[in-house]
């Protein structure tokens, strides 16, 4: 129920009537003073009811809720200033009330009353309009969060998130929570001075970044120029030429640890997830800031595979400020006393990469010493355990240890070990043998594991009549499955694993035989230890550069080859062990990117792995990235799977 307003003045001001009710224009004319002569002057201004209609059409009234409305926003969110408040309302009160007094019409008197009950009974927040609660500000959700500008609905309220993940505001409305938060001392730690982060913001920091650490002091850098620990050329390259925004999550904790620290280091972190930069960043600056020694090795990185020493010696080479060398067998004794002199700069430090058979024939034969040697990298450690090596790492380490000669620059050996995969017993024996009082970082929360779906297909081992397995059938089914239902849905390159060199053959000659049979080409190369060196290398050229879109390989390109835009991995045979799976399939989706894998099982050749990798991915890795057939279920039984969010589907589609 509303008051009479005062626009029933306005509604008879033509009247002619002496008594008619004075409208406002009538009453400022009179100078604002208004003096009732009799009785029936007060008629006007005795309240009536109105109707719901006349109360909305009446334009000076609905102003004037406007107004109370302003003031009753206000009063809410302005606490911490109530006196200002108070005068604020007084004035607007004392505004309404003049014009009352003045015009008697066209005030609802209940929006004062309900300023004067919001004042009194209405709870008062305690917070201004200068705190901010918006996501913008908040430390608790993650800067990563993307925000479309062009879907954001509030005109002129553009926020763009740029690729380093800083969010900048455009708006004055953003601003101004800038600048509030800067009068109230607060700002988000990734705009904060690196010196100026607290506990908590290094804990919300490592927390958004999945960075677990053990026995480091010393806070990651989260972006390349923080604690100014790289060399202008170094960055330049990175961010440049490279176009590498910011370091990951492995390498904001490897560089200021290793540079810093001068403490052996163990790092964890999924495939593809930059560890050779987070090792080969640290030894460069670490070379180039101290006194050089010139043509002896001062770095030296141990790696499993052939492959791997070349591919790194690549990468390396390309920032052109050390002479990254590597050895590695299938090259003669002779060929690599030649390479070593080979295209160096005598004015740069000399970095080391081997495999550890080699580099003991090397060592033996005095193509190489390591006498000057500062910092050893054992890439893949677990992986070289796996295969055999844990003899050859101790020799070498002992050589290193009774050949080095304390350099004026660094007295201690400083160790680094990097993995994808912590198997267990293995890599605790190497590290506790070969590490001193190790920093040990490890990047393995479920959220950042590598975005692939992986896909589980039931292939049957069929048998012949004496219960052993038919081969030929298996395979033939496995391939056509293949060829026909998966290959066509995925770009090149794609990686066939397989256990055997002879499947690998076989496997080549299936695709050979299809083309004379089909107009669709693919090409296909096999990798394997029975190949000469020189084969391999031209084989993994040629998959790298596209000339061959398939690439079927046995373990030897499982670790840490990397290939770019490799779609779609396929098991063909399922490996022996959980670790080698992870470093198969985490051939695709490489930095940040997303893929595939398909792996074929049956009960007869993987009832032993496959309980126990379907028990490991259900702990580490999102359940619906899991997909498998109907018969994968039974086998395996995986009913538990399906209702945690796990996807079986009949008729799988691996797209
Ligand atoms: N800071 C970075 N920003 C973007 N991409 C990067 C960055 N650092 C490295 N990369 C790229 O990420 C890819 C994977 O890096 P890398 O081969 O070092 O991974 P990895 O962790 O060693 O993997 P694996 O365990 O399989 O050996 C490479 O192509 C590399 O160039």
């Amino acid at each position: 129920m509303k008051m009479a307003p005062k626009k029933l003045a306005i509604k008879h001001s033509n009247n002619n009537n002496t008594n008619r009710p004075l409208d406002i224009n009538d009453i400022l004319s009179k100078n604002k003073s208004f003096v009732i002569q009799n009785t029936n002057d007060l008629n006007f201004i005795k309240p009536r009811l109105l109707s719901k209609k006349e109360r909305t059409n009446l334009p000076v009234n609905n102003n004037k809720v406007k107004t109370n409305n302003k003031v009753h926003k206000i009063t809410k969110s302005k606490k911490n200033h109530s006196n200002e408040n108070k005068q604020i309302i007084e004035n607007d009160k004392n505004t309404s009330q003049l014009l009352d007094n003045n015009s008697i019409e066209g005030v609802d008197t209940t929006s004062i009353n309900s300023i004067k009950y919001t004042k009194k009974k209405q709870f008062q927040f305690d917070w201004s309009l200068n705190d901010d609660t918006s996501r913008e500000v908040d430390p608790i959700i993650p800067k990563s969060l993307k925000i479309n500008p062009l879907k954001n609905t509030f005109s002129n309220n553009t926020i763009n998130i740029s690729n380093k993940g800083n969010v900048q505001s455009q708006h004055s409305t953003l601003n101004n929570n800038k600048n509030n938060n800067k009068n109230n001392n607060y700002q988000h730690y990734l705009d904060k001075p690196i010196k100026e982060m607290t506990k908590r913001d290094w804990s919300l920091f490592k927390r958004e970044n999945n960075i677990t650490t053990y026995k480091s002091d010393i806070d990651p850098i989260r972006n390349w120029s923080d604690y100014n620990l790289i060399p202008r050329d170094i960055l330049t390259r990175l961010t440049i030429d490279l176009g590498y925004g910011k370091p990951t999550p492995i390498q904001m904790c490897s560089l200021p640890n290793i540079l810093m620290k001068n403490q052996d280091f163990l790092g964890v972190a999924k495939t593809g997830s930059g560890k050779t930069l987070a090792y080969l960043i640290p030894i460069f600056i670490k070379l180039l800031k101290t006194p050089s020694v010139h043509n002896k090795f001062r770095g030296l990185i141990l790696v499993p595979t052939r492959e791997l020493a070349q591919q790194i010696e690549v990468e390396g080479n390309k920032f052109g400020v050390c002479n990254l060398k590597s050895i590695v067998g299938g090259h003669s004794l002779e060929q690599i006393n030649r390479d070593l002199s080979l295209d160096i700069d005598h004015n740069k430090e000399f970095v080391l990469i081997a495999t550890p058979g080699r580099l003991i024939d090397c060592l033996d034969m005095g193509i190489v010493d390591l006498k000057y040697l500062e910092i050893l990298v054992l890439d893949e450690a677990d992986r070289m355990i796996d295969l055999g090596f844990e003899e050859q790492l101790d020799t070498i380490y002992n050589i290193i240890q009774k050949t080095r000669v304390a350099t004026y620059n660094n007295n201690n050996l400083q160790i680094l070990m990097f993995t994808a995969t912590l198997n267990g017993t293995n890599i605790s024996k190497l590290a506790e043998s070969k590490l001193k009082n190790p920093i040990i970082i490890k990047l393995t929360s479920s959220s950042d594991k590598p975005n692939i779906s992986q896909f589980f297909r039931y292939c049957p081992r069929y048998d012949n009549k004496s219960g052993t397995g038919n081969q030929y059938l298996s395979d033939k089914y496995k391939f056509d499955t293949l060829y026909n239902e998966i290959l066509p849905h995925y770009n090149y390159p794609i990686i066939i694993f397989v256990n055997y060199k002879k499947t690998a053959d076989w496997l080549l000659q299936q695709f050979e035989a299809k083309e004379e049979h089909h107009s669709h080409c693919y090409r296909v190369g096999t990798i394997h230890g029975s190949k000469s060196q020189d084969q391999r290398e031209r084989t993994l050229q040629k998959f790298r550069t596209g000339e061959l879109h398939i690439l079927i390989a046995t373990d030897v390109a499982a670790r840490g080859l990397d290939i770019p835009n490799v779609s779609l991995v396929i098991n063909y045979q399922m490996c022996r062990k959980l670790d080698e799976y992870i470093h198969r399939i985490g051939r695709t989706a490489r930095s940040g990117q997303s893929g595939v894998s398909v792996t074929f099982v049956n009960e007869t050749e993987d009832g032993q792995v496959m309980p126990l990798l379907f028990k490991f991915l259900k702990k580490n890795y999102p359940l619906n990235s899991i997909n498998y057939d109907k018969n994968v279920e039974i086998k395996f039984d995986l009913k538990d799977y399906k209702n945690r969010g796990a996807n079986n589907n009949k008729n799988m589609i691996f797209y």
